[in-house]
């Protein structure tokens, strides 16, 4: 059976007579880089708040690997954590609170961390009042990479850093998955999650309403097709699959596929079709439909 990193059952969270979270189940196998995803206040904080142990669920319960969140020294002693507002020590080095960071976790790989400090280009030896945002957020996921934790909590990690700094991010996190750390991670960033993630929930208004592996939630989503032509227009009107038909030009029309293709393709052999283009809505576009449903 594989491992749980992460295990929430029934994880809810009222603050007075909101519902921060509701009734959230969720497992996260050790190994995967997991991304969780929603609009702003749709409750991600709050699950990572109580996965950490930093809240306490109004009821049900989270579990870090085989120790509940609420038992804080067991549970991080397997993790690490990044928080959305990395606050230092305004008064240490970096250097300092690299080394402070590393005795409160679980460990720290010495020649990893030097290496990534090369890498997210630190200078460790200016005091921390100095950073900017980017800086301080560098800061924490070198001492959170370092530690090889075997669960990487890390909350809107990049939401400071530079294009750059963001490929190094990336590499950090293929680097952890090949050495089967786990990664939760929340982001609003649906490139970068695109990019690493194994897997992604879908988390609004407290409540979760997608999990799904990356590819398999852009299958869930339509596929936008061109058609130029010529002489009579391809007949779609009931097509199975097919929806907003939009004559774009005399020669051309575009409409959105769901599901087989097989029917569509069939209607579209009966028209002279001089060009086909097929792209498959992006993940930003599966997302805008999820998030954009939030406000409706
Ligand atoms: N300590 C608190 N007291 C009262 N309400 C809170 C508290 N913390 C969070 N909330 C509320 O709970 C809801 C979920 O907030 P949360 O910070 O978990 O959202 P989020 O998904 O992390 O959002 P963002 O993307 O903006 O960081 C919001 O409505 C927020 O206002």
């Amino acid at each position: 059976m594989t491992r749980l990193a992460i295990r929430a059952e029934g994880l809810t969270k009222r603050y007075g007579r909101l519902l921060a979270l509701d009734a959230l189940d969720l497992t996260v196998s050790a190994g995967e880089v997991f991304g969780f995803l929603g609009p702003n206040g749709a409750g991600k904080s709050t699950t990572i708040r109580l996965l950490l142990g930093l809240a306490r669920p109004t009821a049900g319960r989270a579990q870090i690997f085989e120790h509940p969140a609420a038992d804080v020294v067991a549970a991080h002693s397997l993790m690490a954590y990044v928080p959305a507002d990395v606050a230092l020590w305004p008064g240490l080095t970096g250097a300092e609170i690299l080394e402070l960071l590393g005795r409160t976790g679980p460990g720290v790989d010495r020649a990893y961390r030097s290496e990534l400090v090369q890498r997210f280009a630190l200078d460790l030896s200016r005091p921390a009042r100095t950073y900017s945002t980017g800086n301080r957020q560098k800061v924490a996921l070198v001492a959170a990479f370092a530690t090889r934790a075997p669960l990487l909590v890390l909350d809107e990690p990049t939401s400071g850093l530079d294009p750059l700094m963001e490929q190094e991010f990336r590499r950090a996190v293929r680097l952890a998955r090949e050495r089967g750390q786990t990664v939760f991670l929340s982001s609003h960033q649906l490139a970068e999650v695109e990019a690493i993630c194994d897997r992604v929930a879908i988390l609004r208004s407290g409540r979760l309403v997608e999990v799904a592996a990356v590819p398999e939630l852009r299958r869930l989503h339509r596929t936008e097709v061109e058609v130029s032509f010529t002489g009579t227009a391809p007949d779609l009107a009931d097509v199975p699959g097919v929806e907003a038909i939009h004559t774009t030009r005399p020669d051309r029309l575009r409409f959105s596929l769901t599901g087989p293709p097989a029917a569509a393709l069939q209607a579209l052999a009966a028209a002279n079709v001089t060009a086909l283009s097929v792209r498959e809505s992006t993940l930003e576009e599966i997302f805008l439909d999820y998030y954009g449903e939030a406000s409706r």
